[in-house]
């Protein structure tokens, strides 16, 4: 057995040898297909998920759906079991304990299973990698706890814990300090059909990550729930009333990941030429449709049509001033086209990114500085200047969007080695071949 261990082991990001011309396919959306998952399960009759993404993330989510009673199997496009099948098939079941969830690094599966658990018959226990352990959980715990399910933790309100369900909840009246993450809110809205007053869920303080929430309502719509949502002082969502029923099931197509889409589309302008994501929505919830204004404002020009969305540079990278409360986690892939940009660039409004995979800011700021740049951590983001670059090996800390950076980063600086490349497994397991395909179409050198 090799005693190796990942952080000794380094992927050289490929250089781009010249302008790219690539179209690059994106697997399903983690955010999509989990909610998706998870709806499925509370389902009235079978769900058949088209094209969802099969990751780390997704994985755990089928295996603590099955762990709670749930079948769901790989079809193929007609819903015939085959164990190579694209698609997945879920078969609701009464849910039922006892049951132990492994959440991975997963937010959707640690912030949205807990609740499901509330409502099975029996004790869940829950846990995750060393780092889920320091992921915020405690206001959803609590906010479970006023729902009137028992959390046994162990005080520092994070994994592990248990939920001991006892079959449902009545529901009503709970507020939710959700300036940790937005999924806090998502995860009590997936399951507020099957409460039995349904849920009338109150935020109080500001909220990350709101279209990722309103992408959770959308998706509750979709599936036959309805849901009113009214506006706070703050001009943003504050609370959400759910009305009991059941949630449809039926054949859903799952779009591709636009996020992760992300460094796919930052590769055009880093090395100039231009790249292409097929099935770009023209209409979504998904906080990655931003990238199309953020990357015009970095100098891209973008075109969005039947073909999908085409990105296409120059190799000069505007600085950019931006807030992007709204989404978090683009920060990696802009943090990466800021380190190559022409000035100094500021991202605003990102302080709860050190609690995802990693202190995000904390480790932008340290794996700029190793490779030449500048970069501070400020109160709510970063600043990031210009710098002489050069090769380094970059550290991701777990965190598959530190993989991405580096490898955009690598795109223009020879010598970046990217430690533990497999962690990008959490969302894009196929990454380093989708990525030496799309480097290669700007030659060889
Ligand atoms: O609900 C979701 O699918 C997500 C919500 C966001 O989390 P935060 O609100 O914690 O930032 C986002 O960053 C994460 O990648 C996915
Ligand atoms: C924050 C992220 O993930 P998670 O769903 O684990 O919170 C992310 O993918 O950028």
């Amino acid at each position: 057995m090799s005693t190796q261990t990942t952080s000794e082991l380094a992927w050289p990001a490929p250089v781009a040898a010249g302008p790219l011309d690539a179209v690059v396919p994106v697997p399903g959306s983690k955010s999509l297909t989990n909610r998706y998952l998870l709806l499925a399960a509370l389902a009235a009759e079978p769900t058949q998920l088209r094209r969802p993404l099969h990751s780390r993330d997704s994985a755990l989510m089928v295996e603590a759906l099955r762990a709670l009673g749930v079948r769901v199997e790989h079809v193929d496009a007609d819903g015939r079991p085959d164990a190579d099948g694209a698609d997945l098939l879920i078969d609701p079941a009464p849910l039922r304990g006892p049951a132990e969830v492994d959440c991975g690094l997963a937010g959707t599966v640690m912030r949205f299973v807990p609740p499901l658990a509330a409502l099975a018959d029996g004790t869940v226990t829950f846990d995750g990698d060393p780092r889920a352990r320091q992921r915020p959980m405690g206001s959803l715990i609590e906010a479970l706890r006023d729902l009137g399910a028992q959390v046994d933790d162990d005080g520092r309100g994070a994994l592990p814990f248990t939920v001991h369900g006892t079959g449902g909840l009545p529901g009503g009246v709970v507020e939710v300090d959700a300036s940790a993450s937005s999924q806090f809110v998502s995860g009590l809205l997936l399951i507020a059909p099957h409460l039995e007053q349904g849920l009338d869920l109150r935020r109080v303080g500001p909220m990350p990550s709101q279209p990722h929430a309103a992408m959770t309502v959308e998706v509750l719509r979709e599936r036959g729930v309805v849901v009113d949502v009214e506006v706070g002082d703050d001009g943003e969502p504050a609370r959400w009333q759910v009305h009991p029923g059941p949630v449809a099931g039926g054949l859903v197509a799952v779009e591709p990941d636009l996020s992760n889409a992300g460094p796919f589309l930052a590769a055009a302008l880093v090395a100039g030429g231009r790249v292409r994501v097929p099935g770009w929505p023209t209409r979504t919830s998904q906080a990655g449709d931003r990238l199309r204004e953020l990357l015009v404002r970095m100098g891209a020009s973008v075109e969005l049509g039947p073909a999908g969305l085409t990105v296409a540079g120059t190799g000069a990278i505007d600085p950019l001033d931006v807030d992007l409360h709204d989404a978090g986690e683009l920060t990696p892939t802009i943090a990466a086209l800021c380190t190559l940009a022409d000035g100094p660039s500021r991202l605003r409004g990102v302080a709860h990114l050190r609690g995802h995979e990693t202190d995000r800011l904390a480790a932008l700021a340290t794996e700029i500085n190793r490779l030449g740049g500048h970069a501070r951590e400020t109160e709510d983001g970063l600043e990031i200047e210009p710098g002489r670059l050069h090769g380094a090996r970059v550290e991701t800390y777990h965190d598959h969007r530190m993989a991405t950076f580096a490898a955009v980063v690598g795109l223009r600086v020879a010598g970046t080695e990217v430690v533990d490349v497999e962690t990008t497994a959490k969302t894009l397991p196929d990454f380093t071949r989708m990525w030496t395909d799309m480097v290669a179409t700007g030659g060889r050198g």
